[in-house]
């Protein structure tokens, strides 16, 4: 399980995060929601050492990762997907990919069989630039470069955001199948209450770099969505 403990989190003398503690169920998907400006994604950049600064405990099945740097928690297995993708676009598929191979063990460090299974478009493409790609296959790249260092858990910071409606079902499929059929767990951060509702198994309600509520997923009640998602 990982488990996040009274963390707070900066960007410079900006404290952005203030006494976070979650327990994120291994093998579910946690949704974590909230408005624009939360903290979500600064909750995701903490869990991967991707701030200026944090204090509190990050543990990985007991073992302490708070003070670890990104590459060591990359290695424990834990793969974050950015908001926008961050693909070079002057990288080809293969390389994009392999950008993620460093934290696989050795000897594993190679577009892995599963990303052809699941993305049969990049596995036709590899040799096209990433930047020539469309806003899905974008997505769907980042996603196959998060899968490139064997995670265990992933980390997916608005993975349906900006992409054409046709496409977002596709994605949407590809995470569930990411978690009922590998066993992945997942922490989601979604716009979208209704994908957030039928994927979550929990969810982590966010407010002003706080949690102020978390809980099953059948325990989200509309008051709550009301209270901390309703503009
Ligand atoms: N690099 C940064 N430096 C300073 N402040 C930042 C930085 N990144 C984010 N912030 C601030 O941290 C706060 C939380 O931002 P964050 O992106 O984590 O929220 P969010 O809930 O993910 O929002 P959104 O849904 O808009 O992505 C905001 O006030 C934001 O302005």
């Amino acid at each position: 399980m990982l488990s996040v403990a009274n963390i707070d989190s900066y960007y410079a003398r900006s404290q952005i995060l203030h006494r976070v503690t979650a327990d994120i169920p291994t093998g579910e998907i946690t949704a974590v929601l909230g408005r624009n400006g939360v903290g979500k994604t600064t909750f995701l950049k903490t869990i991967m050492g991707l701030t200026d600064r944090m204090s509190g405990q990050i543990t990985l099945d007991g073992k302490p990762l708070g003070t670890e740097p990104t590459f060591r928690r990359a290695r424990a297995g834990i793969a974050y997907v950015p908001q926008g993708r961050e693909i070079v676009p002057d990288f080809t598929v293969r390389e994009n990919i392999l950008m993620g191979a460093f934290a696989a063990p050795p000897g594993e460090r190679e577009v892995p069989p599963l990303v052809g299974e699941l993305f049969p478009y990049l596995r036709d493409n590899m040799n096209r630039h990433g930047g020539l790609l469309s806003g899905g296959q974008q997505q769907q790249l980042a996603i196959a470069r998060a899968l490139a260092a064997k995670p265990s858990i992933l980390l997916l910071d608005e993975p349906t955001e900006g992409i054409q409606p046709n496409i977002v079902e596709e994605i949407e499929n590809i995470i569930i199948r990411l978690n009922k059929e590998l066993g992945l767990t997942i922490i989601l951060v979604e716009q979208n209450l209704e994908f957030a509702r039928r994927a979550g198994d929990n969810f982590v309600m966010m407010e002003k770099g706080r949690i102020v509520a978390s809980g099953r997923m059948s325990d989200l009640t509309d008051d709550l969505i009301h209270r901390h998602l309703a503009v």
